[in-house]
């Protein structure tokens, strides 16, 4: 069940045509839904079949099977342990930008180096993989080239997904008669995702089973694998070889998790890193404040690398990434739709057009809701009235009472960002790791201020994503780029 206080619903469409309601337009978006626990996940459902048996995927009791196993394996204890294999990656991303501003300032399209250093990260300390070793000027590994065009081919094939899929599946036609009416419709857009899952499957695969001769072979064949037998896969395999059978995952459970790991890390963080990267040029002195905070816990360190204790104490670090993913969550809305009718209460009554006052919205069965992420983090009600301002000032002194009492239902804040319920992001406490490890790097070493003459813009696709205004519409966050 997904909690949801705090998050705004956006069913007027629905509720209206259905002519449950009629909602003054303009109170809208001040709906607040009042407790949780009321309406059950909506799965899409063709993600299943494109990244099978993971966590993303699962509901009722796979899924707290699932999360069972895997909410241990990203403990703060964990975490802490994967520190230095941060390290080893954001080397790479300290080598590459310093070889690219080595003859001085230089415009660097810092998305797409977030993304590199995101899927690098989730490789390695995931499932002790390298995708990328960071040299090229493009990364060059099959996986890197298809998770980012996975996404768009995806949405040329959303009518059939939707709608000719699920009803093979009600009409019981087997997987192999599927298969083979996809192998001979005449559809490139089919046939590219049926070949990038095929080979992000098989990838899988193939390091599942490269982990499994590591454990078989020892501690010491484990240590001596990229990651050093601390990232997520060993961990999880190593608890999932010592589990109940009652609560252990198949192996097809685990591999699915490579993919959902790795398509539910990516494009968020990249999105998170990259957005803390344009505020801090937009706002220099901040970026100086950043930088001088950094130094001063390196030079208490004598030179040393900040470990996770001396990360996560930073104030002013955790300030800035705390108000970027309130104000700029990556995912702005979570899709859901109700598994029976539910009664909604909201925080306050609304007022018809008719004048009358609801407390309470009944979502029939199979409403499809948008929880909108973005308006409840921005909630003037309970942020103030400075809501959509970026002030990472707003986290060094108490928060006001209307957010403490507020009980939003999110996993991370008092926000949305992370989402809420059964389905919350496991990943929340690794992500923030990964912001804090990258951003200090990067702030530490170089100077990042705005391209000339460039105008960035964030659009609100599925996961925002910056674009140059009058450009060609490609994602990117062309930023100049100085050694300090
Ligand atoms: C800034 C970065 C991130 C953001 C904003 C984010 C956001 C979210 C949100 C909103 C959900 C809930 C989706 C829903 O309820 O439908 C979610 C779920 C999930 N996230 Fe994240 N995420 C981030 C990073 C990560 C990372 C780094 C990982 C893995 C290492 C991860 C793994 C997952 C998984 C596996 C789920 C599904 C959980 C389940 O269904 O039980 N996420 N994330």
């Amino acid at each position: 069940m997904l909690g949801t206080y705090g998050s705004s619903l956006q069913v007027k469409g629905f509720l209206q045509q259905k002519q449950l309601y009629t909602f003054d337009p303009k109170a809208m978006h001040h709906i607040l839904v009042k407790d949780g626990s009321l309406y059950e996940p909506f799965r899409v459902k063709f993600t299943h079949l494109v990244f099978g048996k993971g966590l993303l995927n699962t509901l009722g009791d796979h899924h707290r099977r699932q999360r069972k196993m895997l909410n241990p394996v990203f403990s703060i204890a964990h975490m802490r342990a994967l520190v230095p294999v941060f390290y080893d990656v954001v080397d790479q991303l300290d080598a590459a930008i310093s070889q690219r501003v080595k003859d001085g300032p230089s415009e660097i399209d810092l998305l797409g180096w977030m993304a590199r250093t995101a899927l690098e990260l989730i490789g390695q300390s995931g499932f002790g993989y390298s995708f990328d070793s960071m040299v090229d000027d493009q990364p060059k590994h099959k996986y890197s080239i298809y998770i980012k065009n996975l996404g768009p081919s995806m949405i040329k094939l959303a009518m059939p997904l939707m709608y000719i899929l699920p009803l093979m599946l009600k009409l019981g036609i087997p997987a192999n008669i599927r298969i083979f009416i996809m192998n001979i419709t005449p559809w490139k857009a089919l046939h590219d995702v049926r070949d990038m899952v095929n080979y992000m499957y098989a990838l899988s695969v193939e390091v599942y089973e490269e982990k499994k001769r590591a454990l078989a072979a020892g501690d010491e064949a484990v240590v001596n694998q990229i990651g050093k037998g601390k990232d997520l896969l060993s961990v999880l395999m190593r608890d999932n070889m010592k589990a109940d059978s009652k609560d252990r995952l198949e192996e097809s459970e685990i591999i699915a998790q490579m993919s959902t790991f790795i398509f539910a890390a990516m494009e968020t963080t990249s999105s998170g890193i990259s957005r803390v990267l344009h505020l801090l040029a937009l706002n220099p002195m901040i970026q100086q404040k950043l930088r001088q905070e950094i130094l001063e816990a390196r030079k208490e360190r004598q030179g040393a690398r900040l470990n996770y204790d001396d990360l996560v104490a930073l104030p002013y670090l955790d300030a800035i990434c705390r108000e970027t993913l309130r104000l700029y969550p990556p995912a702005p809305s979570i899709a859901r739709q109700t598994t029976q009718d539910v009664i909604v209460p909201l925080s306050k009554p609304v007022i018809g057009v008719d004048g009358s006052e609801i407390s309470q919205i009944l979502l029939p069965k199979a409403t499809r809701v948008t929880v909108s992420t973005l308006n409840a983090n921005r909630s003037s009600e309970l942020w103030g009235p400075d809501a959509l301002e970026w002030k990472p000032d707003r986290w060094l002194s108490p928060l006001p009472e209307s957010i403490s009492n507020s009980k939003i239902s999110g996993v991370y804040s008092h926000l949305m960002t992370f989402g809420a319920g059964s389905h919350a992001c496991i990943g929340f406490k690794f992500s923030q790791l990964e912001m804090k490890v990258v951003v200090a790097m990067l702030v530490e070493k170089f100077k990042i201020s705005l391209p000339h003459n460039k105008e960035i813009f964030w659009q609100m696709t599925g996961i925002v994503s910056p674009v140059v205004v009058g450009g060609d519409g490609h994602a990117q966050l062309p930023l100049v780029v100085e050694a300090i």
